[in-house]
């Protein structure tokens, strides 16, 4: 059983090694790519590249559920979801790490349920993401001295277009970065008692400021700042609890009607 799952998003199409890769099928279709089974400082993990292998996925394609269904059937206990996301405030800069903790829905039409009956769940989403290892991810990225935010309102759109300065400016009320893949991949991760950290690094500032955000933006801070999330990986895995304390797969007690 592989415990840990990392989905990669942008820029990150891969984090360790394969020693397997196994092709899974789910009553979802196919995860955007073979899963990858490998190991981080001794950890067994899986991996996922979000948009496929290629970047062949937009955002609004990518196959959530399969990805979810496939992680958790290959016995993953604890998701983490890799994402670029635009700055909606000046200390929220570019090569910034943030730990997000909330987030706001303005995707369109996504497959958002595991659930679409004849059995019905409302799952709670006030606290959405692991406690237990947004603590870890944010405590390793301090002590790597990397610049990193232990809070930060993830507003989710459904892309793929970026934002109108008009959105943006209204964005920046209440969020503090801007993305477009969050949802639906954390609900679903919790509709199967999974825990769920996001991992968010700032690429750009989104079209607020003077010159607006373009995809190559993206791509290139990605790449000149992967060498920290990888570092944050290799650090931060091997002190996740094999016992998860955090709570998280409580909501089955309660999310079915
Ligand atoms: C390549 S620019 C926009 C693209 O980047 C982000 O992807 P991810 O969250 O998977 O890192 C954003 O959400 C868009 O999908
Ligand atoms: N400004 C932005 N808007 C939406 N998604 C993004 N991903 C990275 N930067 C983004």
């Amino acid at each position: 059983m592989v415990k840990i799952g990392i989905i990669g998003g942008s820029g990150v199409y891969g984090v360790f090694e394969p020693k397997e890769t196994v092709k899974v099928h789910t009553p979802y279709g196919r995860p955007s790519a073979p899963v990858e089974i490998g190991e981080i400082e001794g950890v067994e993990v899986a991996f996922i590249p979000r948009h496929g292998k290629h970047h062949e996925f937009p955002p609004h394609e990518v196959p959530y559920r399969a990805n979810i269904w496939a992680l958790h059937e290959l016995g993953v206990e604890r998701v983490i979801g890799i994402t670029a996301v635009g700055s909606l405030r000046e200390e929220y800069k570019p090569g910034d790490i943030v730990i997000t903790d909330q987030f706001i829905d303005f995707t369109k039409k996504r497959d958002y349920t595991f659930y679409n009956g004849p059995r019905v769940a409302h799952v709670s989403m006030a606290d959405p993401f692991c406690p237990e290892m947004r603590k870890i991810f944010y405590e390793t990225a301090k002590e790597l001295g990397f610049p990193v935010h232990e809070k930060g309102t993830y507003v989710c759109i459904e892309g793929p277009r970026f934002s109108t300065r008009a959105e943006s400016f209204m964005f920046r009320q209440y969020a503090h970065i801007i993305g477009m893949t969050l949802v639906p991949e954390v609900n679903l991760a919790r509709e199967l008692g999974m825990c769920y950290v996001n991992i968010a690094t700032v690429t750009d500032y989104d079209v607020w400021a003077e010159k607006p955000v373009d995809a190559q933006e993206v791509l290139k801070v990605m790449a000149e700042n992967n060498y920290k999330v990888q570092e944050l990986l290799k650090k931060a895995i091997p002190r996740i609890p094999e016992e998860r304390k955090c709570g998280c797969a409580d909501v089955l007690k309660s999310m079915f009607v």
